[in-house]
């Protein structure tokens, strides 16, 4: 029994792809940062503590403290000069978020956590992809925000929508910037005996 720690309906679209079955059971978490916390150690942190808290969920609901669930939880977040930027709450904030963006490289960085139900065997990764942008004008900024999409982002765009016409280069992983890296999490769960392919080899 594989469980997802989510809410978001791009990483239970991903997990689709590479898993047969699994359910989701989406936490919700204090997602402040720590004072002078590092981008990818609060990344990894909001990963381990979304799988911790899906697991306190799952126990308590299903009653069940023994099972052999795995639970998987990510975290994605856009850093640029060791700035973390969530997702944007209002349009000024959005619109600070893209400007700075803006004919620039930037990282996102996407972190896992997996745990079995009695947390003694427990792995994070962190998978950083550099995006370079084009520059953006304030008009396509408001005109980006009045679709919507940036609304639920982290830094304001997503690369898999209309936001992909800003992306000039990108090296890392695409599919850990829509917000669960294919390659990481197929290794990390076939350590939990959940495999993608009746057959994987890892080199
Ligand atoms: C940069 C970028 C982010 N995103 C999304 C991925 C994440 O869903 C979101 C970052 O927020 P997260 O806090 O990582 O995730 P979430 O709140 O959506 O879901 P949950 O915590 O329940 O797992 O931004 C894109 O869809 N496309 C992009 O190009």
């Amino acid at each position: 029994m594989l469980v997802l720690a989510s809410a978001s309906p791009r990483r239970k679209a991903l997990l689709d792809l590479i898993v047969k079955e699994f359910f989701v059971l989406p936490v919700d978490i204090d997602e402040t940062p720590n004072i002078n916390e590092q981008a990818e150690a609060y990344v990894v942190r909001m990963a381990l503590e979304k799988a911790r808290a899906s697991i306190a969920k799952y126990s308590h609901q299903a009653g069940d403290h023994s099972s052999d669930a795995v639970f998987i939880a990510s975290d994605t977040s856009v850093v640029i000069d060791g700035d973390v930027l969530g997702k944007p709450t209002s349009f000024e904030d959005a619109h600070t978020m893209l400007r700075r963006l803006s004919g620039r490289s930037h990282q996102v960085i996407t972190s896992l956590c997996v745990s079995n139900l009695n947390q003694d065997h427990v792995l994070t990764e962190c998978v950083t992809t550099e995006v370079l942008f084009r520059e953006i004008s304030d008009i396509e900024i408001r005109q980006y925000w009045q679709t919507t999409e940036p609304v639920d982002k982290a830094g304001a765009y997503a690369i898999q929508g209309l936001g992909g016409v800003f992306v000039r280069h990108l090296s890392g992983s695409y599919s850990a910037v829509v917000g669960l890296p294919l390659y990481e999490t197929a290794q990390l769960l076939a350590q939990f005996g959940v495999h993608s392919l009746e057959e994987m080899s890892y080199e």
